[in-house]
């Protein structure tokens, strides 16, 4: 016996009413509450998602175009009436279809590579809304984002300043950029995304800032528009970002007192969203709280860019996986899905937990039991979740929530294992966003050395 399937409910009317789609009140208002279980449907207009696993097979990426539209509408809310832009970063979730539905809102971009510029320009978007971030750029990428008019650089060292502006003279072009900074806050969010501490890689130290600032202004062939950071991710206290705005602030004032003129601040993404208990500020605070910052500080007509990635697609997505076999144990009992590290890398890389919920209930004697949900990967680090409660049968589906960000986007082929399909709902509907890898797709650009 089962019951109590889990829907995805249809787009919401728009504009969307303050509540933020990506925290703790995603679990609790079913107004903006895609992926919440079980909601029944109130209307006709839901998808169950066992239709879509039969459909589609299982592994499956779900996302809910709802949902997305509603992140995007509370940052676009916030920011409306003042100088605020949002650049969606791209890494998070870069499937055309997610890019398309940003691009059609209105959201501008922000990229690390060639190929997420591609991508950006394969939806149409507009490339003065257009960020290009990442400490690596090649000669290839800065040339195609050079050539295609990108906004900005976001530049993230000396060297590279060198290399944009030999690249430019050589082609004959200004190349607009903006000096990435770290300011050395503690975010404090996981070691391995915090991104604005001295120790980290990213971002031109803040005391040699000033000094870097007077290298650009004399390269002809820049032209400095913009000052830019990017603390970490995951971030659920709005405190770092306030003593990043200070920093930030401190130190445009020092540049224009130098002659330069800072049009835009950029102060990143990295607002957290809620996975299991955590409480970070609604994106209307959010945005609402620096705006109002930057303004008692004098600095309220300033061009302000936004950089989410997290926060804009995290809670529109889910991984549908299926229970293969549960395999009790003296120490453990596992229950192996279909879905392994190289779909969902997130618990296997930083011990990530996404909250794990059967699709169908048992309304038998199934009997509840702890499992370590396991994937089919040769890796004892191959996890969904440890130590959940669940009433689990082979064949059963669990949907593994919060997986919009940084999901699919980090999966690989790990055990030649094809990448899931993704597909996006919108209202009643739900489409093929990416097909399923096949097996000679994987190994079709390989080749054995001859006889
Ligand atoms: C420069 C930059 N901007 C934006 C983002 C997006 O961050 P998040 O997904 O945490 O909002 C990142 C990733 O952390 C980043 O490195
Ligand atoms: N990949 C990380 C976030 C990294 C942010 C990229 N700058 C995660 O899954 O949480």
């Amino acid at each position: 016996g089962q019951r109590g399937a889990l829907y995805l409910p249809t787009v919401p009317p728009l504009p969307e009413p303050v509540a933020a789609p990506q925290t703790g009140p995603l679990k609790n208002t079913p107004a903006v509450s895609p992926l919440k279980p079980p909601a029944p449907p109130s209307s006709s207009k839901s998808v169950p998602l066992t239709t879509l696993a039969r459909q589609f097979g299982t592994p499956l990426y779900v996302y809910s175009r709802a949902a997305l539209t509603c992140a995007y509408q509370a940052y676009a809310q916030a920011c409306a009436g003042h100088n605020a832009k949002v650049y969606y970063a791209v890494k998070a979730n870069s499937n055309l279809a997610v890019l398309d539905v940003f691009a059609k809102l209105g959201a501008g971009f922000d990229i690390v590579s060639g190929g997420e510029l591609a991508r950006v320009l394969k939806v149409g978007a507009d490339p003065e809304k257009i960020v290009f971030s990442g400490v690596g750029k090649s000669v290839s990428e800065m040339q195609s984002a050079l050539n295609a008019g990108v906004k900005c650089f976001n530049i993230e060292s000396l060297p590279e300043l060198h290399r944009l502006h030999e690249i430019a003279a050589n082609t004959g072009k200004t190349a607009r950029v903006s000096l990435r900074v770290n300011p050395d806050v503690d975010a404090k969010t996981h070691a391995y995304i915090s991104t604005g501490l001295k120790s980290n890689k990213f971002g031109i130290a803040f005391d040699e800032a000033r000094a870097a600032y007077r290298t650009a202004a004399s390269m002809e062939s820049l032209e400095i528009i913009g000052i830019d950071c990017h603390i970490g991710s995951q971030i659920t206290d709005i405190a770092p970002y306030l003593d990043a705005l200070d920093k930030m602030l401190e130190l445009i004032e020092s540049i224009e007192a130098d002659g330069i003129k800072i049009s835009h601040l950029d102060m990143g993404g990295g607002l957290g969203i809620c996975y299991d208990a955590e409480t970070p500020p609604a994106i209307s605070t959010f945005v609402h709280t620096l705006l109002s910052h930057l303004a008692k500080r004098g600095h309220g007509h300033r061009e302000i860019l936004f950089e989410p990635g997290r926060s804009l697609v995290g809670n529109a997505g889910i991984l549908l996986t299926k229970v293969e076999y549960l395999k009790p144990g003296a120490a453990k009992n596992f229950a192996i899905v279909d879905a392994g590290m190289n779909d969902l890398a997130r618990p296997a890389m930083y011990q990530a937990y996404h909250d794990l919920i059967p699709v169908l209930q048992h309304r038998d004697n199934t009997p509840q039991a702890l499992y370590d949900v396991v994937g089919p990967v040769c890796e004892s680090g191959d996890w969904l979740g440890r130590d959940r409660t669940l009433a689990l049968k082979s064949g059963d589906l669990l949907a593994a929530r919060s997986a919009g960000a940084y999901s699919f986007a980090m999966s690989s082929n790990y055990n030649t294992r094809p990448r899931a399909a993704e597909v996006m709902v919108a209202g009643e509907h739900a489409y093929l966003v990416r097909a399923r890898e096949t097996v000679e797709e994987l190994f079709a650009a390989e080749m054995r050395l001859p006889d």
